[in-house]
């Protein structure tokens, strides 16, 4: 089996989504990916080559079309209209999933294109709710939750990039405080805009009537969920938090500077907690629910190296 047809869903496995850009010369060179990758991971150029570099020309094909519609709807109504919006791409997944990591990548490789050279990325952790206010909630514990989200706030800041509105503006999360900074991203002007979070494929909640909202990933012209066992997640996830131990947590100013100290048994215990009662809640409650929700999934294996894509055709 190399593609299955699944209703309104094609589902290719690696050798057949890595065909579809076989003629397409890799745009990155060696360093531009090293700089790319996370904590210290390969990101392998042959993985950028056979499953990132389709998925950019994939979303390429989608823009140009977006496009192409706001045209001919243009001269349906026989009237100018402002210039069109940006194009949305959302990405969710569960925390350690990788999403960064494609986010950076996408911006990367998606810049490369003349008819698309402004990327920006946001991610939603700027609308996490102050450490403050988590704590008078009761949250603190419930970080990456939606009821820990500024809901409303990252509601309008979508809903204002695909307006039309100039500047937007979106909170910065500090990954050293743990907390939201005075730090803003201001777009400028951008033909691509990347939001990136745990949450954002989520469906709408219910209005104080009963009534169905909106939801963020209404304004979304085409909605990734990065994908993977959930056994495989939690190790790259305790990975990360040993990593970060002897880098980011060693920093005085962090706010896991007292877990710096920590043996490595006492490390890896206290991220399996972690895990175990915030991410993995989370990600089996709120996060994989919203999976099908997403026009394409990568699905990844236990070393990142994506096996399977999964797209909607329509
Ligand atoms: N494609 C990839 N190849 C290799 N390592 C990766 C890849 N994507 C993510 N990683 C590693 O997995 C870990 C989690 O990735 P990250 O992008 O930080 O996840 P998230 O943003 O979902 O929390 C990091 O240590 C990162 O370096
Ligand atoms: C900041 C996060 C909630 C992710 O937010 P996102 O950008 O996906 O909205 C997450 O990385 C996090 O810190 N979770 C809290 C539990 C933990 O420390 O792993």
């Amino acid at each position: 089996m190399v593609s299955r047809d699944q209703g309104p869903y094609v589902e290719l496995e690696r050798s057949a989504w890595a065909d579809l850009a076989d003629d397409v010369p890799q745009p990155l060179s060696v360093e531009q990916i090293e700089q790319l990758r996370g904590l210290g991971d390969e990101l392998d150029p042959v993985e950028v080559r056979e499953v990132y570099l389709p998925l950019t020309e994939l979303i390429s094909l989608r823009i140009r079309t977006a496009t192409e519609l706001w045209r001919a709807t243009e001269a349906f109504l026989r009237q100018p209209q402002p210039e069109r919006t940006p194009f949305v791409i959302g990405i969710a997944g569960s925390v350690a999933v990788g999403k960064s990591t494609t986010a950076r990548l996408l911006r990367e490789l998606l810049a490369q294109s003349p008819d698309h050279p402004r990327v920006q990325l946001v991610t939603t952790d700027g609308f996490l709710l102050p450490n403050a206010e988590l704590e008078a909630r009761g949250l603190l514990e419930r970080k990456g939750f939606p009821e820990s989200y500024d809901r409303k706030a990252l509601l309008r800041f979508i809903i204002d990039v695909k307006s039309g509105v100039e500047k937007v503006q979106a909170p910065v999360y500090s990954h050293l405080t743990y907390d939201r900074t005075d730090e803003v991203v201001t777009l400028d002007d951008p033909d691509i805009v990347i939001v990136e979070g745990l949450n954002v494929l989520a469906p709408a909640g219910t209005r104080g009537d009963g009534s169905p909202g909106a939801a963020v990933s209404d304004y979304f012209d085409f909605g990734i969920y990065v994908d993977a066992s959930s056994k495989d997640i939690r190790r790259w996830y305790v990975e990360r938090f040993l990593k970060l131990r002897k880098t980011a947590f060693a920093d005085p100013a962090s706010y896991f500077h007292r877990y710096s100290t920590l043996t490595d048994d006492e490390a890896e215990t206290r991220a399996g907690e972690l895990w175990d009662t915030i991410n993995w809640p989370n990600l089996r409650e709120n996060i994989q629910t919203t999976r099908g929700r997403a026009d394409l999934v990568l699905r990844k294996g236990p070393d990142h190296s994506v096996k399977w894509v999964r797209f909607r055709k329509m």
